[in-house]
C-alpha cells in the first residue's frame, strides 16, 4: 500500500507527558501531539503544529479498525463521553454498542488546526511567545487534512477504515478522501456539498464582518484586553438562524414575546422587549462566546468559505471520479444552509451509484447533530454494517 505521508515521520513527535499519556489510555481524554512545521496551501507557514485529539477503543494489531471523526465549525475532539464527565457531541452515534461501536473500532477525533480546543490556532503562542492573533496564517481544510495525516502516521494508522464528518467535518472528510485516497477505505460526508456556494460564502462573510467590526477586535490582537464578544455573538446569531429551519423556528417561537418582556411596549428604541426568538438567539450567541475564540471563528469560517474539493484537481468530478473510496452521503431534509440538492450533486460526481440518505428532521442543518440515532441507523446498515 502507498502511504501518502505528508512529511518524514522523524520530524513528528508526540510531546504528551507521562501523566497525559496515562490519561490518554482512558477514552475521550484529550492528548496532544506535535506534528512539525506545516507549509500551507495558500502560501503561509506554521512552524510547529500541535494537534489535540481524543481516542476511544483499541487499535487492532493490523491497525485496520481505525475511524476518524471530524467535527464541525465550533466542535471539538470530544465526540463521545467515554471515561469523562463531559457529554460528547455525537454520543448517540459513537460509543460501546453504538453504530460506530468503540468495542469494535478505534475511534480518533482531532481538533482542527486554527481551532481553540487544544490544537494550534490564533490564540496559541507564536514563536515569540505572544498569541498569533492577526499574524495567524490563512488555512484551508486541505491544510488540516495534511496535519491530521501526520498524526495518523504517529498513531501507526496507514489507512482509516472510515473517515466520517458532518458540515465542516464532512468537508474535512471529503478532503481526506480526495487528498489521501489510499489512506481512506470508506468516507461519510454528511450535510455538506463538494464546495461552498455563493450563498454559503455570503452568509459566512456577514459573520466574519460582525466580528471584525467589533471595536474590541483590534485587527485580531485583542488577547491582552476584552474579547470581541458582541461581534462573535452576532456572528453566531447569523449562523444559528441558518442552522435551524424556518418551520422549526416558527413552530417553536412564532411571534411570542419573551416572558416578562413586551416587544411593542417601550418608551425608547433601546428599551424594546424581545420576541422569544430574539432571546433564543441572544442565548446561542452568549453560549458560544463562553466557549469559542473569535479569531478561530474567523479562521475556520474562512477555511470553510474556501471549501472546494475540486480546487487544483481539475474540478470536483476529476477530483473524485476514479476514487477507490466507498462513499456514504447524507443530507438533512430541512437543511437550508447545505441544501440536499448539493449533496445530490456531490453524489453524482462520485464513482458508482451513490445514494443520498435523507435524515428526516424538521430542525434544519443542526439535524446532523440532533438526529444522531437516525444517522447511526443509516451508517449501521451501510458503511459500518
Ligand atoms: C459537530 C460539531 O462539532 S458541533 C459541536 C457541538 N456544537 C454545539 O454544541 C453547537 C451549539 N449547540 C447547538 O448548536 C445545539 O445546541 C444543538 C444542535 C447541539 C442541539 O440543539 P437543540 O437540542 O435543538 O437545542 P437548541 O438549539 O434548541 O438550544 C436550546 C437552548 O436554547 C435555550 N432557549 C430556548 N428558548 C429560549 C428563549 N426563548 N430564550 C433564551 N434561551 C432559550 C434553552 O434554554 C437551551 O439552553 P441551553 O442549551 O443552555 O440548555
Ligand atoms: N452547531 C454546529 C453547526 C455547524 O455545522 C457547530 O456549531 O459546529
Amino acid at each position: 500500500m502507498t502511504i501518502a505521508a505528508s512529511r518524514p515521520l522523524s520530524t513528528a513527535r508526540d510531546t504528551t507527558t507521562r501523566e497525559e499519556r496515562d490519561a490518554g489510555a482512558r477514552h475521550g481524554v484529550q492528548r496532544t501531539a506535535v506534528v512539525g512545521p506545516l507549509e500551507l496551501e495558500a502560501g503561509g507557514k506554521l512552524p510547529d503544529v500541535t494537534l489535540a485529539y481524543e481516542t476511544w477503543g483499541t487499535l487492532a494489531p493490523d491497525a485496520g479498525n481505525a475511524v476518524l471523526i471530524q467535527h464541525a465549525l465550533t466542535g471539538s475532539a470530544h465526540v463521545a463521553q467515554g471515561d469523562t464527565d463531559e457529554e460528547g457531541w455525537w454520543d448517540g452515534l459513537v460509543g460501546p454498542g453504538r453504530a460506530i461501536d468503540t468495542d469494535r473500532f478505534f475511534v480518533v477525533a482531532v481538533n482542527i488546526i486554527g481551532g481553540c480546543n487544544g490544537s494550534t490556532g490564533p490564540s496559541s503562542p507564536a514563536p515569540d511567545g505572544k498569541p498569533w492573533g492577526s499574524r495567524f496564517p490563512f488555512i484551508t481544510l486541505r491544510d488540516a487534512a495534511v496535519a491530521e495525516a501526520r498524526l495518523a502516521d504517529q498513531l501507526g494508522i496507514s489507512q482509516w477504515f472510515a473517515v466520517v464528518g458532518g458540515s465542516m467535518g464532512g468537508a474535512r472528510a471529503l478532503e481526506w478522501a480526495a487528498g489521501f485516497p489510499e489512506r481512506v477505505r470508506k468516507c461519510a460526508v454528511i450535510a455538506i456539498g463538494a464546495h461552498s456556494t455563493a450563498e454559503q460564502i455570503a452568509l459566512a462573510q456577514a459573520q466574519t464582518l460582525a466580528i471584525r467590526q467589533d471595536p474590541a477586535f483590534r485587527d485580531g490582537d485583542y488577547y491582552d484586553g476584552p474579547a470581541p464578544e458582541a461581534g462573535l455573538a452576532l456572528a453566531r446569531r447569523i449562523a444559528h438562524i441558518s442552522y435551524r429551519s424556518e418551520a422549526e423556528l416558527e413552530a417553536r417561537f412564532s411571534r411570542k414575546p419573551q416572558e416578562g418582556e413586551s416587544p411593542l411596549n417601550a418608551s425608547a428604541l433601546a428599551e424594546r422587549g424581545r420576541y422569544q426568538v430574539e432571546s433564543y438567539l441572544d442565548h446561542q450567541g452568549t453560549k458560544l462566546v463562553r466557549r469559542f475564540d473569535a479569531n478561530s471563528y474567523i479562521a475556520l469560517t474562512e477555511a470553510l468559505m474556501s471549501h472546494d474539493v475540486g480546487r487544483g484537481r481539475g474540478g470536483v468530478e476529476a477530483a473524485l471520479a476514479d476514487s477507490p473510496v466507498e462513499f456514504f452521503v447524507a443530507a438533512v431534509e430541512s437543511d437550508r444552509l447545505y441544501l440536499p440538492r448539493q449533496s445530490e450533486a456531490l453524489a453524482a460526481a462520485l464513482p458508482g451509484d451513490v445514494t443520498v440518505h435523507r435524515i428526516a428532521s424538521e430542525i434544519g442543518h443542526d439535524g446532523f447533530l440532533t438526529e444522531a440515532d437516525q444517522l447511526g441507523a443509516l451508517l449501521g446498515r451501510t458503511l459500518f454494517a
